[in-house]
């Protein structure tokens, strides 16, 4: 396992530079203005294949986008950064402005995808609207390793809560994730993570999820999240 894992992660190196538009580790840290100035880094789809995408990525990817055409599924897109208008609303829940550096917030990014391409999360959603529920693709990279050869379970929990979230739609916090680990998953495979929404309760939205192999024979983790409505008039600082 480790040794097609190091491989790939040869491969995955040898493919850098060679994606149009791909952005270079050093872009990354540059000073917030000039990432800023950088439109094709902000407006950049990160829900796309990339060549560190493996078959199975790719094949399941397919499938869905087909399954995208009638309408009853759509792909959600994905960004590094929230559009300025968001963020702006988002601060106003939470963000004390002493509390705050401007300049510091301006470099802020989604973490799921502040890795080089293949590195860390790769992964897309396509979303069910009228069945209330997502399917996330997930191809773990080997900057997500735990156990040697493994994925992190931290790394898991993190998309889990953002394939729970996607269920959710709006300004949402998670107020409790609840995971089982079954079986540990091989670093750089793919698997599937089935959401939906079980219940909604006022403000409360109750999700849950399972991780399944591409061949669905291995049920790597189970899951149950509790997502809250912000409350515009509350403050949570
Ligand atoms: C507009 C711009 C949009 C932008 C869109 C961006 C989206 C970008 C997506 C990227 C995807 C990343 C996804 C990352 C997702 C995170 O990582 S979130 C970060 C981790 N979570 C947190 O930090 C949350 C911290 N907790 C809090 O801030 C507050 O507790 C909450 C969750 C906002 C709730 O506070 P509140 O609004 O004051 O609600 P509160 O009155 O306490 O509770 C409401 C109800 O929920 C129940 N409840 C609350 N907490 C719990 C709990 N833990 N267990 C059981 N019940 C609970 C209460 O008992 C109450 O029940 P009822 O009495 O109504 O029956």
């Amino acid at each position: 396992m480790l040794r097609s894992c190091t491989a790939g992660l040869r491969s995955i190196w040898a493919l850098r530079g060679r994606r149009e538009g791909a952005p270079r580790l050093s872009m990354d840290l540059q000073p917030a203005r000039r990432l800023f100035s950088t439109e094709k880094v902000i407006h950049k789809d990160w829900a796309l294949p990339n060549p560190s995408w493996s078959k199975d990525l790719k094949l399941l990817f397919d499938q869905f986008m087909k399954k995208c055409e009638d309408g009853s599924w759509e792909r959600l897109p994905s960004y590094k950064r929230r559009s300025t208008q968001e963020s702006e609303d988002f601060k106003t829940y939470f963000l004390d402005p002493k509390l705050v550096e401007e300049e510091r917030l301006s470099q802020a990014q989604l973490f799921t995808r502040g890795f080089e391409d293949g590195l860390g999360f790769e992964y897309v959603i396509f979303k069910n609207n009228d069945e209330k529920r997502t399917v996330c693709l997930f191809q773990g990279g080997p900057y997500l390793q735990g156990v040697p050869g493994l994925l992190h379970g931290g790394a898991m929990a993190t998309m889990i809560d953002i394939a729970l979230g996607s269920c959710t739609g709006g300004a949402v916090m998670t107020a409790n994730l609840n995971i089982n680990f079954k079986r540990p998953v091989p670093l750089c495979s793919v698997v599937v993570i089935n959401s939906q929404l079980d219940k909604l309760e006022g403000r409360k939205l109750f999700l849950s999820c399972n991780v399944r192999s591409v061949d669905e024979k291995t049920l790597y983790s189970e899951a149950t999240g509790l997502f809250i409505k912000l409350d515009p008039e509350k403050s949570s600082t």
